[in-house]
């Protein structure tokens, strides 16, 4: 304790810093009123008045005399900033401040890491603050632990201190340096042994103590580094921070720095021969009594913060191991970015929302003198790392894009929201004041607020486990206006989390929260609370806990990435599913290159095997590792891993079988939010009832159910007829070849083949389904006329269609598409004759599905048609299907070509992949 601060802005407050500063050690007695500066001649025996900055004086203690009384000849008024502002340190070059956590002194080797980068960059004066090493805080705060609790083992976890800074010594210097280094380790653990000794026998430690003995490795750390930089010939001082650092606690395990008393104990410490290289310790200082103390946890990057500020830093640099803050926990959205710069209110709300930034308080000392704060990362040095610092330009480009405007997104979870509601709270005075004042009477932290003008409820969020607490202290204190009906309920909501979207130009920016919303709606998640400071630092959503990641993957895929990302699962890979696989693996790169779309196969599902990803099945193999890594099929396991084991928020299941059992699942599928993709005509062809739920489920909510591929395979024929309703056209009648197989067999059917024959050749070319008797039977068609009915409104069952069926009654009942296929041949007479008929008449034989709309019925049947007529222009597997509409009455509307097949087929479900990706965002 050397000098006495003199400075104050008022008389009464220099009377209390003064005998605050002193007492006991140095009793004095003070003047009832002070002189001008100009007549100062203070000198208090055994004091002589040094030179300062500052005031008209300051003393210093001679000696060892304690002054008899002091006559104070000035007091000005001085703010903390002056103080910082006029402080005598060395002037001319700036300095930087360099902050290494405990991560980076970790071992040996680190620290020499450390020292490198400390003399790799000659260029400017460096106060560098060090942490203890890793794991030694913890350990140390264990020693008292132990100690207290009359552990034994606290003298052998003193040893593992020793050994470990011992050991790590020994590696780093040689000498006398080593010698020096251990006797003054060996000399603190002897202290410590018998402070903890103290503290075993009181079975006690006091604050103090313990900050004491917990500072120890920020000593260790330092000294160690100090000598590694001396060694290589820089000269290098060593600063412990207890000597310079005065901070007051607040309470709650918060401290105040003292800046004007830090800074001229500073101002001190650099009359000595200081080098231009200084290693301070972190975390520790002292109280205003010379106690040490400690900044209490995580305190070595306040104390950086503080020290930039003290020494007006140039920039405060944080080494830690990750190359900056990303824009999103990087664990749980992978495609999390680093971002370049942030704005000190930013880098604030981003700790707030527990992001591993920097501790809000660290952010405020530089703050306050635009001092850049830079996060870097010590294992990559090429990393450019994130500046934290006064925002005012275009840093990020477009000025007015959302994507610069809303630069990160941060979760909290474990909160409950507790929604106090009535009709008696509106219009009522310190009703908010009543509740709150009843939360803050139970010790719980309000994390957010919201209440809607009408006032008729306020919603807040608590964490879980202090909502039992709220809500009972609520109730007991809303007893009689519950009890009175002025009060409707206190009601909780557990497993709830907050999604904070963070920055400072969403305030400038229109359009930020609905694009937010949006994100969050296309994925199908509910939002239960929202709120937005004036500030417009951040918008706050409260969502339940089991959608808080994927709601996290939406929002920043949608702002910050711009991407559409779609997590797919691909069930059948049959030749349809297999088929579009393949095209799925061609035109991915484009995709994501030209249109921002990355679409991510997670697994593939057949009826026996499926293979699941993390990140994506490498589709240039996936028939290998179907033999090499396949599991049991599940399709409950397939559905969920999928649509919540991935870095995706939007799931899409494409079902590429013909499987009504899956089809079964499409509704509860909708419902969770995962979008349905198909060409299976099972589900819309199947039982009405069923159809309608399903039908009413997606019209009501953001998820999508798509189908174009179920009739005509990949030509337009939903589309049209939607586009054709929505737009108020009214249909009177579809008419058609709508199969691509019934359709082949009878263009081909000439001269003298055979029925069977050309029946195994469309089973060949893929037009068939699975099992051909489906196309054969008429059921196929049926189906495809059952779809476009309902489509037009019609409310009809499979069974209210009249099929001419082409299946030969005796093989109506074969066991497999096989022995139907061995048999067939036998039945070649009867269609053989109808054709020939046919064509002595100059006609052709062509199998049709007809919707009629008038008369609410559907036919498919076998009809002959004139040789000049359209249909029997056809070749292939062409798809013809006439619309005759109010609007095109006179001439239909027809929709020709291909209407089966595995390209033409899987690019249809491929179209309605990409619909479906546009319809979440991506650029159509
Ligand atoms: N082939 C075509 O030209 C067209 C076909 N479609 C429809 O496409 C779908 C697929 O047809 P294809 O690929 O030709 O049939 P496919 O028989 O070649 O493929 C179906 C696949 O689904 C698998 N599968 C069956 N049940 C399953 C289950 N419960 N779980 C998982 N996998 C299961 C089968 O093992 C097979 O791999 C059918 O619904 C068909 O109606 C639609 C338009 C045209
Ligand atoms: N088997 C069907 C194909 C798809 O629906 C057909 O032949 O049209
Ligand atoms: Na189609």
């Amino acid at each position: 304790m050397g000098s006495l601060a003199l400075t104050c802005s008022s008389p009464s407050s220099f009377l209390r810093r003064v005998s605050r500063a002193n007492e006991p050690r140095f009793p004095i007695s003070l003047p009832s009123r002070c002189l001008p500066r100009s007549q100062c001649s203070c000198k208090p025996q055994g004091w002589s008045i040094s030179t300062s900055l500052r005031i008209g004086c300051s003393l210093e203690r001679a000696g060892n005399a304690t002054p008899k009384n002091l006559h104070v000849a000035s007091i000005a008024a001085v703010s903390p900033e002056e103080t910082i502002e006029n402080s005598s340190l060395p002037k001319g070059d700036m300095w930087s401040v360099h902050k290494f956590g405990g991560t980076c002194m970790g071992t040996a080797e680190r620290i020499q890491s450390v020292a490198d980068i400390v003399l790799g960059d000659p260029s400017e004066r460096k106060l560098v603050v060090v942490s203890a090493m890793s794991k030694v805080t913890d350990m140390m705060y264990n020693l008292v632990d132990r100690a207290q609790s009359r552990d034994d083992a606290y003298l052998s976890s003193l040893d593992g201190v020793y050994e470990k800074h011992m050991l790590t010594a020994k590696q780093l210097l040689e000498g006398d340096d080593l010698v020096r280094f251990l006797s003054q380790l060996h000399s603190d653990i002897s202290n410590l042994k018998a402070m903890l000794r103290a503290i075993y026998i009181a079975g006690h430690a006091t604050e103090s103590f313990s900050d004491f003995v917990v500072g120890h490795g920020e000593l260790w750390s330092a000294q160690m580094l100090s000598y590694v930089i001396r060694k290589s010939g820089r000269p290098c001082s060593w600063m412990d921070t207890r000597d310079v650092l005065i901070v007051k606690p607040t309470g709650a395990n918060q401290v105040d720095p003292d800046y004007f008393e830090s800074g001229k104990k500073l101002e001190k410490w650099f009359t000595g021969d200081i080098a231009d290289t200084i290693i301070a310790t972190g975390f520790i200082a002292s109280t205003p009594k010379n106690i040490p103390t400690t900044l209490k946890r995580d305190g070595s990057d306040f104390s950086a913060a503080i020290m930039g500020a003290l020494v007006k830093a140039r920039q405060v640099t944080i080494w830690t191991d990750v190359d900056g803050v990303y824009s999103a926990d990087p664990r749980k959205v992978s495609e999390a970015v680093i971002l370049r710069t942030l704005s000190y209110q930013e880098a604030w709300e981003m700790s707030y929302f527990g992001a591993n930034v920097l501790h809000p308080r660290t952010i405020i000392p530089v703050m306050k003198y635009n001092i850049p704060i830079l996060i870097r990362n010590v294992f990559n040095l090429s990393a450019p790392g994130t500046m934290i610092c006064q925002q005012t330009g275009n840093e990020n480009g477009d000025e007015n894009s959302l994507e610069s405007c809303v630069k990160a997104f941060a979760t909290i979870d474990n909160l409950a929201l507790v929604n106090v509601e009535g009709t008696g709270m509106a219009g009522v005075p310190g009703t908010a004041s009543a509740i709150f004042g009843t939360v803050k009477d139970v010790g719980a932290n309000v994390i957010m607020i919201s209440q809607a003008s009408s006032e008729h409820s306020v919603c807040f969020a608590v964490p879980e486990e202090e909502v039992k607490a709220v809500s009972d202290a609520l109730e007991s204190r809303f007893r009689q206006a519950l009890d009175a009906g002025r009060l409707s309920k206190v009601e909780v909501i557990h497993n709830c989390s907050i999604l904070a979207a963070v920055g400072q130009k969403m305030a400038s920016t229109p359009g930020v929260s609905a694009t937010l919303f949006d994100s969050l709606a296309k994925a199908n998640i509910n939002v239960r609370a929202i709120a937005q400071g004036c500030s417009e630092y951040n918008i706050t959503v409260v969502l339940k806990q089991e959608n808080c990641v994927r709601a996290l993957r939406a929002a920043h895929s949608r702002f910050y990435l711009s991407k559409t990302t779609l997590a797919m699962g691909i069930i059948g890979p049959g030749l349809i599913g297999s088929t579009l696989l393949d095209q799925l693996r061609d035109q991915a790169a484009v995709l994501k290159d030209k249109f921002n779309i990355d679409l991510r196969v997670m697994g593939i599902t057949g009826s026996r095997a499926m293979i699941l990803s993390e990140s994506g099945i490498d589709l240039t193999r996936w028939r290998e590792l179907q033999k090499e890594k396949a599991q049991a099929a599940d399709l409950e396991k397939f559905a969920q891993h999928v649509h919540e084991n991935h870095f995706f928020p939007n799931t899409v299941l494409v079902d590429c079988t013909s499987d009504s059992n899956v089809a079964n699942h499409y509704y509860d599928w909708l419902r969770k939010g995962i979008h349905v993709i198909t060409p299976n005509k099972k589900a819309n062809s199947g039982p009405l009832d069923r159809y309608l739920k399903l039908r009413t489920l997606q019209r009501k909510s953001y998820t999508h159910y798509f189908y174009e591929a179920t009739v005509g395979a990949g030509l337009p024929i939903i589309g049209t007829l939607q586009g054709l309703l929505e737009t108020g056209d009214k249909i009177l009648s579809i008419e058609g070849i709508f199969s691509g197989t019934l359709s082949y067999i009878f263009n081909n059917f000439k001269g003298t083949r055979t029925f069977s024959e050309v029946v195994a050749e469309a089973k060949a070319a893929g037009y068939t389904e699975p099992d051909p008797r489906d196309d054969l039977s008429g059921t196929d068609v049926a189906r495809k006329v059952i779809i476009l009915a309902r489509e037009s409104g019609l409310k009809l069952e499979l069974s209210d269609i009249q099929i001419a069926n082409l299946v030969p009654e005796p093989l109506r009942a074969s066991s497999s598409a096989a022995e139907f296929m061995n048999e067939l041949p036998n039945f070649d007479g009867d269609l053989s004759k109808q054709r020939d008929d046919a064509e002595a008449a100059g006609e052709v034989l062509r199998y049709v599905g007809v919707v009629d709309i008038a008369n609410e019925k559907g036919i498919v049947e076998l009809r002959r048609y004139s040789k000049d007529h359209p249909f029997a222009q056809l070749s292939g597997s062409d798809n013809i299907i006439s619309f005759t509409t109010m609007r095109y009455k006179d001439q239909p509307l027809i929709v020709r070509g291909p209407g089966a097949g595995a390209e033409v087929t899987a690019g249809g479900v491929f179209s309605d992949i990409l619909r479906l990706a546009s319809y979440l965002g991506a650029p159509s």
